[in-house]
């Protein structure tokens, strides 16, 4: 009797239609489409499996992993991105041991690595180095974040005696964000100070000097700044020879989360991919949230006719800057949500709905729930504290773990008051976007001394690691580095300098890791050991509280040992350092149970069961900081729709009337009352369960509890003012 083998499963079939398309494009007897493609996901929508998917797809019609590059917006997306492309991958070849024909026509390599995926920032880094000699730079180039490149500037600034001035010139971390800014947007200085600092607008001659002396700088001590890594990139795409070599290493260029990109990323691939050959990009405009760094979402509502196609609305799709046989972009709508129940969804999009600007698209689900998200209304950030710690408890209760909870605030300060809830009630969370591992001064000290090993004219380096050194001030450093810029043999340097008196046999224990760090033979991980070695006799005598900081250095030595170079090490830490400790440290937390505390902006991408959303009032989303214009006003808003459209199950959007505010810009009390976020209007309120607390209860001993019915008296009051 003939044995029947099973059709092999098809490995698209749980997606939807709209994601097979996009999964699908340009393949199997699509292949004569050679569009370029544009995925409008929305929010929960499935935009990273269908990532996922697609590149498993390509994978599967015979592309070389190799040559595919694929962009995320941070280094844990790539890495889960590769993890959900290998599953993928493993499902169809576990479904096709069955049909030994479908078998043999699949690639060899079961399941691929991705060599090239990561963030612009680290890939732009790779090939840099590749490219070194070829434009004029030096491959031992080292790379500055954010606050060494604030003290590089910091230092010109001084030199350039611009720290003097009487009336204020602006301070170095301004300084450095009106140049991102200049470099990220590729606008004229004077149009950025017109549009986003117009109080430093008198000072742009002076400006001007300060960025062309810091530009000096990183060359003279062969760094590179985060702007750098993208601005040469883009540099490199504009010679035609190099363009076309770029382009041609890689089939297929997949970009996700394209609506948090900047001109230069889009001149990148624009630069890459003339024609829009093999390119998708994936994101959502209703999600841009990362205009204050220079993304613009223009690059996603521009795409499609970018590469020189001309539109079906009949607009030119700047065609002169695209090569031949440009095409307009294939768009596909991914509209079917499968995170949030119902009544979430009809929120969210209720206040997105409200945008300026926007791709057409209306979410839905079939997600039933008679659940409506909760609006909390609570006196003050101590019961808005009070309230989500008691909620998260309840929630526990009823099954819900704590890691499939999560608050969400808009900067980093709204949550003290729920940590120290949470703390005081042993209620363990883990914290995002607040100050980073990599920020801590011992673990800047570790880092600062391999840096300086690779490249010895990095002079913050230098200043910070030879300044550990008992009897090392400044000046003595400075006399130092100095002397290592104008020579070509470090280690000469070293041996032949001078310290004063007390810290000879200082310096000659640091000569001597110098030298063991530099040596040709010594293999990585072996340097963080020496450099650990050698620093923490100094980190006990610097710190009262060594302990604990020992326990992060030897948190770095575990995250080393995952790395195959000193150079991947630090440029990836550089570039995308972890979150907070535990983001790497895998150890301590693998079986405990914790909550999510997270920034707006860090909680990109993820979902929770359950979601807080701490001080939806307006001064805090939208934040006094950013209510500028209405550009920023609409960056805001989308940001409230991310933190609610983050919620699967259950969303609490917390509402204090009143709360501290550490950094007012007008005197006064530093308590401020406040009004709901305009972004949540009255038209809105009915699709929201309006809770006050703490409710009237008699008898409640303490202090004067405010009852539900007062506060919507003040609330009635207050709204109409709007
Ligand atoms: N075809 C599908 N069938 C069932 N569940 C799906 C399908 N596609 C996606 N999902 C689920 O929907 C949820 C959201 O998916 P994903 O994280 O990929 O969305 P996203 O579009 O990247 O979200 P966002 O842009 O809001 O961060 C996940 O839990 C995912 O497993």
């Amino acid at each position: 009797m003939p044995i029947v083998t099973p059709a092999p499963t098809d490995p698209f079939a749980e997606l939807n239609p709209a994601q097979q398309d996009a999964v699908r494009h340009g393949l199997g007897d699509q292949a004569a489409d050679t569009r370029p493609l544009l995925v409008i996901a929305g929010a929960g929508s499935g935009k990273t499996n269908t990532l996922a998917h697609r590149v498993a797809n390509l994978i599967l019609h015979g592309a070389d992993p190799q040559r595919i590059l694929l962009l995320t917006f941070s280094r844990r997306a790539a890495v889960e991105m590769e993890r959900r492309v290998a599953s993928v991958m493993g499902r169809v070849l576990k479904a096709s041991q069955s049909s030994a024909s479908f078998a043999a026509s699949l690639p060899t390599t079961p399941l691929p690595a991705l060599p090239w995926s990561g963030t612009f920032h680290s890939v732009g880094a790779r090939l840099l180095r590749e490219y070194a000699l070829r434009i004029g730079l030096d491959e031992t180039f080292t790379i500055h974040d954010r606050s060494d490149s604030e003290d590089l500037l910091g230092l010109v600034r001084h030199d350039l005696n611009l720290s003097a001035t009487k009336n204020r010139f602006p301070q170095k971390g301004t300084c450095l964000s009106i140049y991102s800014r200049v470099v990220n947007t590729q606008g004229s200085l004077a149009d950025v100070l017109a549009s986003t600092f117009t109080w430093c607008a008198a000072w742009e001659t002076e400006l001007k000097a300060l960025f062309r002396g810091y530009v000096e700088a990183k060359q003279t001590q062969n760094v590179l700044d985060y702007d750098d890594l993208l601005l040469f990139w883009a540099e490199m795409v504009t010679e035609p020879v190099l363009a076309a070599e770029l382009g041609n290493r890689f089939d297929h260029v997949l970009v996700d989360e394209y609506q948090d990109t900047n001109r230069l990323q889009a001149a990148i691939l624009l630069g890459m991919k003339p024609d829009g050959a093999g390119v998708t990009v994936v994101g959502d405009d209703a999600q841009s949230i990362y205009a204050f760094r220079g993304a613009t979402v223009r690059n996603i509502l521009d795409f499609p006719n970018q590469f020189g196609g001309v539109g079906q609305d009949g607009q030119d799709g700047q065609a002169g800057q695209a090569g031949q046989g440009g095409k307009v972009a294939r768009i596909v709508t991914l509209e079917r949500n499968y995170r949030s129940t119902q009544p979430i969804l009809e929120a969210s999009n209720a206040v997105i709905a409200q945008a300026r600007e926007c791709y057409a698209k209306t979410l839905w689900t079939n997600k039933m729930s008679s659940m409506k998200p909760q609006l909390v209304l609570v006196p003050d950030e101590a019961d808005e504290a009070r309230w989500v710690a008691e909620r998260v408890l309840a929630h526990r209760e009823a099954g819900l773990r704590l890691k499939s909870q999560a608050v969400l605030f808009r900067t980093s300060s709204h949550s003290a008051a729920v940590e120290l809830e949470l703390t005081r009630r042993g209620i363990p969370f883990v914290k995002f976007g607040g100050l980073k591992f990599l920020e801590a001064t011992h673990v800047k000290d570790m880092l600062a001394i391999l840096r300086f090993a690779q490249n010895p004219r990095g002079r913050l380096a230098g200043m910070r690691v030879t300044q550990l050194i008992p009897g090392i001030g400044a000046v003595t450093a400075a006399r130092f580095l100095d002397a290592m810029a104008q020579s070509t043999e470090p280690q000469a340097v070293l041996d032949s300098f001078e310290p004063p008196g007390g810290a000879k046999l200082e310096w000659q224990a640091f000569v001597s890791l110098y030298r063991g760090l530099r040596h040709p033979q010594l293999a990585w991980p072996a340097d963080i050991s020496l450099a650990k070695q050698w620093y923490l006799p100094h980190l006990e005598r610097l710190h009262d509280d060594a302990d604990v900081r020992r326990a992060d250095i030897e948190n770095l030595e575990r995250i080393a040992s995952g790395y195959a170079s000193t150079e991947r090490f630090l440029t990836d830490l550089t570039l995308d350092p972890p979150d907070a400790t535990s983001d790497q440290s895998g150890a301590p937390y693998r079986d405990e149970d914790y909550m999510v505390l997270s920034t707006i902006h860090s909680a990109k991408g993820q979902e929770w069961k359950a979601v807080f959303v701490l001080r939806a009032v307006d001064g805090c989303i939208p934040s006094d900081l950013g209510t500028g214009n209405s550009a920023d006003i609409e960056e805001e808003r989308r940001l409230l729709y991310v933190a609610m459209t983050r919620a699967r199950d259950y969303l609490h959007v917390m509402q204090p009337h009143r709360f501290y505010l550490t950094q007012q810009r007008t005197s006064g009390d530093r308590h401020v009352y406040a009004l709901r976020t305009r972004f949540i209007t009255a038209a809105m309120l009915p699709r929201f369960e309006r809770i006050s607390w703490p409710s009237a209860s008699p008898g409640t001993p303490g202090r004067m509890q405010p009852t539900g019915a007062v506060m919507q008296v003040r609330e009635r009051v207050g709204a109409a003012w709007r």
